[in-house]
């Protein structure tokens, strides 16, 4: 039986407050195991019917990681060309990965394909999966920022493209690309908040009674 303190609910409350998604880091080699580590708590999250569906794929190939960076690149220059006018030099002035400095990426999947779980739970919402995956990845952040380590996930990028780049089995859908790292700075704000590209709203605005 364990139990969980004021102190340590002040402390979770505090990791959650100082998470932040992560852009720029410093160079400095992550703690050695630390991926590995995270992949580990990652697995003690919830996922439907037990299926534990997260498949991650650590991506050290350099010809690999150029390839995911100009994906980016390319993907960041059609998204900006959605914008215009005063919208759009904003957008270009944001930074939205942190793929160049970043020590450590991590991409990871939904695996589709497999029948762990017997199905239980996916038969009127198959989408489940990848909320599953979602729910390891929201873990591995949190684990990550109480070592002190930043993750960025980034999401502009071509899921076909990184899927070929990464040579994975055909059944597993992307889901998202991680970069890993010492922060250059914490922050309990979104940066997208400090840039004034939108900001965070509070709770009431999300909840309806009925
Ligand atoms: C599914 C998904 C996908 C992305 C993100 C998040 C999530 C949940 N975020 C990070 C996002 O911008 C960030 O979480 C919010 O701005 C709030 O900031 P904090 O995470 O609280 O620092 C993100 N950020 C970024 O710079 N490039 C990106 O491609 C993405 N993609």
């Amino acid at each position: 039986m364990v139990e969980f303190d004021d102190s340590f609910r002040q402390h979770l409350r505090e990791l959650l407050v100082w998470r932040r998604d992560v852009r720029r880091f410093r160079t400095d080699p992550l703690p050695a195991g630390l991926i590995d580590r995270l992949i580990e708590t990652a697995c003690l999250s919830p996922s439907v019917g037990l299926s534990q569906p997260w498949r991650f794929v650590i991506v050290d190939d350099v010809a690999r990681r150029r390839a995911v960076i100009d994906d980016f690149t390319a993907c960041n220059a059609e998204a900006l060309n959605c914008y215009s006018g005063e919208r759009a030099a904003r957008y270009a002035a944001l930074k939205l990965s942190g793929l160049e400095q970043a020590p450590g990426h991590l991409a990871v999947f939904a695996d589709k394909a497999s029948d762990v779980g017997h199905g239980l739970g996916r038969a009127t919402m198959p989408e489940t999966t990848e909320y599953s995956v979602v729910a390891a990845i929201t873990a591995m952040w949190l684990a990550a920022r109480a070592e002190g380590i930043g993750i960025g996930w980034v999401s502009i990028l071509n899921p076909d493209r990184i899927h070929a780049i990464l040579d994975v089995p055909h059944g597993w859908k992307f889901i998202a690309y991680l970069c890993i790292g010492y922060p250059e700075v914490e922050c309990d704000q979104p940066e997208l908040e400090q840039a004034k590209w939108e900001h965070r709203r509070g709770a009431e605005e999300f909840t309806l009674r009925r």
